[in-house]
């Protein structure tokens, strides 16, 4: 039965200042590249031997797979990466400071704007500093201009269902590195989490989640590789 490993990104720049970052390219701390080889490491403790790596086109969770791959040994397999695996949008809130905004704007309405399931923040205004509409890297694409989790779901799916599903229902053993929000919108999904109990998902960075899976990708079993460091994880169905 196939088996799958998300991996979130080590810690970033930004994770450090406490910004909200969404698509801001920031790169990993020394910290958060330690944290994506201990991964890496413990991927390999695990005997774990992806056919695949995909990954978002953002810089933190390239170079967390990479040194990830590289730490455990398996630096040639090969390697995609889509934009739809991103971060969830973060729209006007991208750049700010987490803290000021909540003194800002009230503690409650940023924990409504952080983990509601389907409220995004306030748009990205066309022209903002963070505004990704003109970058290379999305041209031709439907970006978003905000995203709650339930429209970062909205895009991850389709990517799920067409590119990822397909190899794991080949057999294969699959590796996804990405973002907080874009894996929790996975685990929304693969363990159908209810829209107010995935609030209570919090998946710690660098920590390998291995989830084992039937042949309708129906998971069955689920572990942090770093027990450790693991949080509550949601029932299996
Ligand atoms: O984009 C961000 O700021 C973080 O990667 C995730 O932020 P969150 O904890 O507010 O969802």
């Amino acid at each position: 039965m196939p088996r799958l490993i998300l991996l979130r990104h080590g810690q970033s720049q930004w994770n450090l200042e406490n910004r909200f970052t969404g698509w801001v390219d920031v790169d990993l701390t020394a910290q958060g590249e330690a944290e994506a080889r201990l991964g890496g490491e413990r991927i390999a403790q695990a005997g774990f031997r992806p056919a695949v790596m995909f990954t978002s086109v953002l810089k933190r969770a390239r170079r967390t797979g990479a040194l990830a791959l590289q730490a455990a040994g398996l630096s040639d397999i090969p390697i995609v990466e889509d934009w739809r695996l991103n971060e969830r949008h973060y729209g006007g809130l991208t750049g700010l400071n987490k803290a000021e905004t909540a003194e800002k704007h009230g503690e409650d309405q940023v924990r409504v704007w952080r983990r509601s399931y389907d409220i995004p923040p306030p748009p990205m205004e066309r022209g903002n500093a963070w505004d990704f509409a003109q970058d290379p890297l999305y041209a031709g694409q439907p970006i978003p201009d905000t995203e709650s989790l339930k429209t970062t779901l909205d895009r991850v799916l389709p990517y799920w269902d067409a590119s990822i599903a397909p190899r794991l229902k080949a057999g294969e053993d699959v590796l996804i590195v990405a973002h907080g929000n874009s894996l929790r919108a996975i685990v929304k999904h693969l363990f159908a989490v209810p829209d107010d109990r995935i609030v209570e998902v919090e998946i710690p960075t660098g920590n390998p989640l291995e989830i084992d899976l039937d042949a309708n990708l129906k998971p069955t079993a689920a572990r942090y590789l770093d027990e450790g460091r693991a949080t509550a994880l949601p029932a299996l169905a």
